[in-house]
């Protein structure tokens, strides 16, 4: 098997709060193949943003940062400021759901993606303008010679994510970070504007990390999908696997949260209860007090439990455990 493009292993961020430290990821082990796309669902506050910040090296000075994060052979934590300026957009590029955070809005398009080529790369004007039309073309702007110096405002919403596709991709990163990139698109758009992210990923060997809150979104694109529930990995599974059997109850909970076609919003199913406090979070399972299979040992001591190459945090999923057995058979546990 090929190095990982992305590993983290053991990664912790704590975060300075006015209550104290708020510990926002919490031991996190991910490694991501070459053109592996990788989904990072969970609900708001569970931490995604930030272990993609730790990713990127763009969380705050005052983030207490342990572990390691290893990207394409490289480790991240502890360099200086340049080196990390240098990975991002070489190494690890991002795109997000808002275009505006990663375009210039008075500026043309393609000159925008060549200044991201002679940042990082030894091309001449010339070349890098015309890599720039090339790799337009190839995200679906077949026009684009002669709208090389239009701004973003003269393009429609999926295709000024493409265009931010476009310049993430432009110098091959190992890693692409893909923070919601399609919840501001019309739902016809979505679509297309993943399967054109899992393409050109897939073709360039491109690892993705991608988080959403969407598990339609997973379903339609992902490889692996890593669940996160209070700052750490409940669940990884390959993701039809996933899908199919569901082994943490918060796993189930989200999947039973997401509409079916055809179902309008306010018919969802909620996941009673909220994200503990992660300044003080409990000491057994974090999931415990919202969850219908809770048994004693839940409350009182972490589960760490692994399934052959898979993973889920579940003192359910313990062989053996004696307080394990008398739930087991109730909703479907294998
Ligand atoms: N700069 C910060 N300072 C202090 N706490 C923070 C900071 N950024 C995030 N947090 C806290 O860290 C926790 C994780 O937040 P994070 O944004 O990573 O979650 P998320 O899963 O990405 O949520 P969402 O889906 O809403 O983006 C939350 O409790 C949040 O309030």
């Amino acid at each position: 098997m090929s190095a990982p493009a992305l590993e983290l292993t053991g990664l912790t961020v704590d975060l300075p709060t006015g209550r104290g430290l708020l510990r926002a990821v919490d031991g996190v082990d991910l490694a991501l193949a070459p053109g592996e796309i990788v989904g990072l669902v969970g609900e708001s506050g569970c931490g995604k943003s930030t272990l993609a910040r730790a990713a990127m090296s763009l969380l705050p000075r005052s983030a207490v940062v342990t572990g390691q994060v290893v990207l394409d052979g490289t480790p991240t934590i502890g360099l200086d400021a340049e080196a990390h300026r240098r990975l991002r957009g070489d190494a690890i590029a991002m795109v997000t759901q808002d275009p505006a955070t990663s375009l210039d809005p008075t500026a043309g398009i393609g000159e925008q993606i060549a200044e991201t080529v002679r940042a990082h790369r030894p091309v001449g004007r010339r070349g890098a303008k015309e890599l720039a039309v090339q790799q337009l073309h190839q995200v679906g702007i077949t026009d684009a010679r002669a709208r090389y110096d239009d701004p973003p405002h003269r393009f429609s919403g999926g295709m000024r994510q493409r265009v931010v596709i476009a310049c993430a991709l432009i110098n091959d990163p190992a890693v692409l970070i893909a923070d919601e990139p399609t919840t501001a698109l019309d739902v016809t758009i979505q679509a297309q504007v993943l399967d054109l992210i899992s393409d050109l990923c897939v073709q360039r060997t491109t690892a993705v990390l991608l988080i959403t809150h969407d598990l339609a979104v997973v379903a339609q694109v992902c490889d692996r999908v890593a669940v996160m529930y209070a700052g750490q990995i409940i669940e990884l599974a390959p993701a039809a696997e996933l899908f199919a059997h569901p082994r943490h109850p918060y796993t189930r909970a989200l999947l039973a949260a997401t509409p079916a076609p055809g179902v309008a919003r306010g018919e969802l199913a909620v996941i009673p209860g909220e994200v503990p406090d992660l300044t003080a979070p409990p000491a057994g399972c974090r999931f415990a007090d919202r969850c219908p299979s809770r048994m004693p040992v839940c409350d009182t001591a972490p589960p760490v439990v692994r399934v052959g190459s898979d993973e889920v945090r579940c003192w359910l999923h313990a062989p053996g455990h004696p307080d394990a057995a008398p739930t087991l058979t109730k909703d479907g546990v294998r």
